[in-house]
């Protein structure tokens, strides 16, 4: 455990794992193709970026900004604001993290950036439930309820919808709120958990869970693991495990039909968590990857339960000790799929099938969900803690370490 401790503290302090502030980690051009941006190209880039339809999120907005001091201003040359002022500093940082990089080099980042931006903005699909409340959010999360469902929607497109433990507050809210999330430690596992809880207790008769953008979602975001707290790994492995049990937990006791919309690949967590939904509706673009082997993890999300028992032992090991990616009509042969569509009608038809399941009784969905679920729900239970002990163990073995580091590294991908 003290080799796992130094070596993540001696990645940490040499920058070996990445930060958005590295000038690598933002995959910057130094050179070569850079000179062909045109200011006409910038221009239009910035004047693009007022037409995006979803806040691309903090993290991106801070990337934007000291790209554009760079292509327009250079190196960063004023003083470093004081320690307090937290926003100008944070600011500062990130101008400064360019180094001397050129401004023909930023500005073809900021274009380039501002392009994947705007590919990855869907527009909401016009056959989306309308939205007649919006739920408090943070930028990562968008909760709506309309035409009877409550939808859930990851929204960090440009990280695949990862799932993130750091703070993710809205770019609405003031410092103080920022602050105050800093300290309870509010992280995008507990805006799901809340958007559960409170759609528990909504008037819609449906819950969904769906992504923006290209992926449904990537699974826990592995930087979760670079972030240590005061307590060292040890503390880090044991506040995981509690968050990982508590957000397991809600779904398991969920008392309303959960459907899954996955609008495109889903991997590790937000795969092993469909076997708690009641139906699943997949794109044909959509592909279902539990990797735990890989990253020297062991399943979660109730899948060393519901998976055997979905598709057989033999299947749920080929997936969960091998790490076989499956195809949407081949989850869908397995049962873990309830049905597939073509990635061109998917949001037509599946919101419509939707909105007409909605208008059911909403009591009668209920209880005939309580009678289908409420006979396994100790059995989940006691596979979810289990499931998270095992977690905390793996968290801190020197193979999660090496996959993790080798990862934020950038020589391995799925
Ligand atoms: C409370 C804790 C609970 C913990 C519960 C445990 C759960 C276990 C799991 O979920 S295991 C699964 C973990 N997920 C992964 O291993 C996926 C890692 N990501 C990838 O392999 C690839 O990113 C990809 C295959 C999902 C997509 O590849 P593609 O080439 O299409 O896109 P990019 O790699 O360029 O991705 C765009 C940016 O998004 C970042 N990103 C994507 N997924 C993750 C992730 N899971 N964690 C961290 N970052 C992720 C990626 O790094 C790119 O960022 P960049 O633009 O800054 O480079």
């Amino acid at each position: 455990m003290a080799g796992f401790a130094g070596r993540l503290a001696r990645c940490w302090y040499s920058g070996f794992l990445r930060s958005p502030l590295q000038v690598p980690a933002l995959g910057l051009h130094v050179g070569g193709p850079a000179m062909q941006t045109s200011q006409k190209d910038f221009n239009n880039a910035v004047s693009q970026l007022k037409l995006l339809k979803e806040d691309p999120g903090n993290e991106v907005k801070l990337k934007l900004y000291a790209l554009y001091k760079q292509a327009t201003e250079g190196p960063c040359n004023v003083p470093k604001p004081g320690m307090l002022d937290f926003i100008n500093k944070t600011k500062w940082d990130a101008w400064n993290a360019l180094g001397s990089l050129s401004k023909e080099a930023a500005r073809q980042n900021y274009v380039d950036l501002v392009s994947k931006l705007s590919a990855s903005s869907e527009s909401p699909s016009p056959e989306a439930p309308a939205a007649d409340r919006k739920q408090p959010e943070s930028d990562s999360l968008v909760v709506t309820s309309g035409d009877g469902i409550t939808t859930i929607r990851l929204n960090r497109p440009t990280k695949k919808n990862a799932l993130t433990t750091q703070v993710t507050p809205s770019a609405r809210e003031s410092i103080l709120l920022v602050l105050s999330r800093l300290f309870h430690s509010k992280t995008m596992y507990h805006d799901i958990i809340a958007a559960l809880q409170a759609a528990s207790k909504d008037e819609s008769p449906i819950t969904v869970l769906t992504g923006s953008g290209d992926y449904f979602c990537s699974g826990n975001d592995l930087t979760n693991f670079t972030s240590l707290p005061a307590g060292g790994p040890e503390e880090m492995a044991r506040s995981s495990a509690v968050l990982l049990r508590d957000f397991v937990n809600c779904f398991i006791d969920f008392p309303k039909p959960l459907v899954a919309v996955v609008n495109g690949p889903a991997v590790g967590i937000s795969v092993t968590i469909l076997g708690l939904f009641d139906v699943v509706y997949a794109t044909d673009r959509a592909t279902f990857h539990t990797p735990f082997s890989h990253l020297g993890q062991s399943p979660e999300g109730c899948s060393s339960y519901t998976f055997p028992k979905i598709m057989g032992s033999s299947k749920a090991a080929e997936m969960l000790l091998f790490g076989k990616k499956l195809t949407a009509q081949e989850a869908c042969a397995q049962g873990l799929v309830t049905e597939v569509f073509p990635d061109s009608t998917f949001q037509k038809e599946v919101w419509a099938r939707l909105k007409a399941y909605s208008k059911l009784p909403p009591n009668a969905m209920r209880i005939s969900k309580q009678i289908i679920r409420d006979r396994e729900k100790e059995k989940l239970h006691a596979v979810n803690a289990e499931e998270s002990n095992v977690l905390r163990e793996r968290w801190l073995s020197d193979e999660c370490m090496n996959a993790i580091a080798s990862f934020l590294s950038r020589k391995s991908k799925l």
